[in-house]
């Protein structure tokens, strides 16, 4: 089926652009970054090959990749500036924002001074965005100040998980944040993606690009439906009272987050994938309701509105029954994204043009000036 034809608003059906980076819904469903189907990614790779792909142009080989993970735990160390700034911002405070600012002050740190240093920049923030956003959650939550250099998971979701908890993530749970970190990691011309590419073009640096990609990545229409989701499916206790629910907010014409996507018309791929890995963490927990809750949403969607799981629904449930707070989860999609926010900020660079689409005015026509005391 060809991809949505809508009409101009949201620029919905215009190309924007071009990248050799990923293909959305090229086949209706497919989703592929660099020719590489997401099934066969996040069924067999590890993030950091993903990561690899997307930013140095290749899958590494075994040595490559070793290397490649070596090279980011050597760069797990907050700058002590950095640590005082996070050290600042309130428990109350939006991990999203945490996100920005962190990514904020560490472009004051640590200036990308020429497009030369962009790869490096970009793999500092892979090493550091973990580290960011658990050193400010358990210092301002626990009053803990965390080494973010002090433990040896060589993977950016297990690394993640023992900052967080203090515990040694299981093999279950790293698995999980494989999959989850490489769903996440592209998405062609979405509305973070773009923003970063606008503000690449401008000939701005990487920092600001990738603070622009979080400030967009935030809002529950995007990122932040995974938290949303969650926030709406832990209210209900059963099945049936799911189905209620959801008619009910069908009938207000509420948004049901999770579901639906500006590009997919079938379903999205992502969703098969991180529901695999939810039912077997469900499973693993012992969770009574939820997964079957997320069931029955999925099922009472496709009946009354034909729309379907885009990647941010299971992931609710996945995260959750790891013990992950809900709002962390968008952070997580943070620490994956900048794979892809990054790598098209490189190709914006290369052949780059301001992006400064038209306007179709509707205002009023040209009026008289009229004096200040006159109005
Ligand atoms: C990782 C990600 O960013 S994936 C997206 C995450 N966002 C969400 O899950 C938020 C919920 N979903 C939505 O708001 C939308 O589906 C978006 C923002 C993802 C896409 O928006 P659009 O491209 O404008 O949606 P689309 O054109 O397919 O909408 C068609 C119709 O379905 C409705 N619809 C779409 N999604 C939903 C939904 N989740 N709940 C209820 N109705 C919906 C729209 O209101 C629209 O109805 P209308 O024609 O009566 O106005
Ligand atoms: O492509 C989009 O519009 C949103 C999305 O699914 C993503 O960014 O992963």
């Amino acid at each position: 089926m060809p991809n949505k034809e809508l009409s101009g608003a949201g620029l919905r059906g215009q190309s924007a652009g071009s990248t050799a980076l990923c293909t959305v819904g090229k086949s209706g469903t497919g989703l592929t970054y660099r020719g590489y189907d997401i099934t066969d990614l996040a069924n067999n790779a590890q993030f950091e090959e993903v990561a690899h792909l997307l930013l140095r142009g290749h899958l590494p080989n075994q040595k490559e990749l070793d290397d490649y993970k070596t090279r980011l735990v050597s760069l797990r160390g907050l700058p002590t500036e950095l640590k005082q700034a996070l050290e600042l911002i309130p428990a109350s405070a939006h991990p999203m924002d945490v996100m920005r600012t962190g990514c904020s002050v560490l472009g004051n740190l640590e200036q990308e001074q020429d497009f030369s240093e962009q790869l490096n920049a970009t793999e500092r923030m892979l090493a550091l965005f973990p580290a960011i956003i658990c050193y400010w959650y358990r210092f301002s939550h626990d009053g803990v100040r965390i080494d973010t250099e002090g433990t040896s998971e060589d993977c950016t979701g297990g690394y993640f998980l023992k900052m967080l908890t203090g515990k040694a993530p299981s093999n279950l749970h790293k698995q999980v944040m494989h999959c989850s970190l490489i769903l996440y990691a592209e998405h062609e011309f979405n509305a973070s993606t773009f923003a970063a590419r606008v503000c690449a073009s401008t000939l701005s640096d990487l920092h600001s690009c990738i603070t622009a990609a979080i400030g967009t990545l935030r809002g529950p229409l995007h990122g932040g439906a995974n938290e949303a989701a969650m926030e709406m499916i832990e209210n209900w206790q059963t099945p049936d009272e799911a189905e209620q629910n959801i008619l009910r907010m069908l009938e207000n014409k509420d948004k049901i987050m999770g579901f639906g996507h500006a590009i997919y018309r079938e379903s999205d791929p992502r969703n098969a994938l991180i529901k695999r890995w939810s039912e077997e963490l469900s499973e693993a927990v012992g969770d009574t309701h939820l997964y079957a809750v997320s069931e029955r949403v999925e099922a009472v969607m496709k009946r009354e509105k034909g729309l379907f799981c885009n990647a941010d629904f299971f992931h609710a449930t996945a995260y959750h029954f790891m013990d992950i707070p809900t709002k962390l989860f968008t952070p997580i999609f943070v620490m994956s994204r900048l794979t892809g926010w990054a790598a098209h900020v490189f190709e914006q660079r290369e052949n780059n043009r301001i992006i400064r689409p038209s306007a179709d005015y509707t205002g009023p026509e040209s009026r008289d000036w009229l004096p200040i005391e006159q109005r």
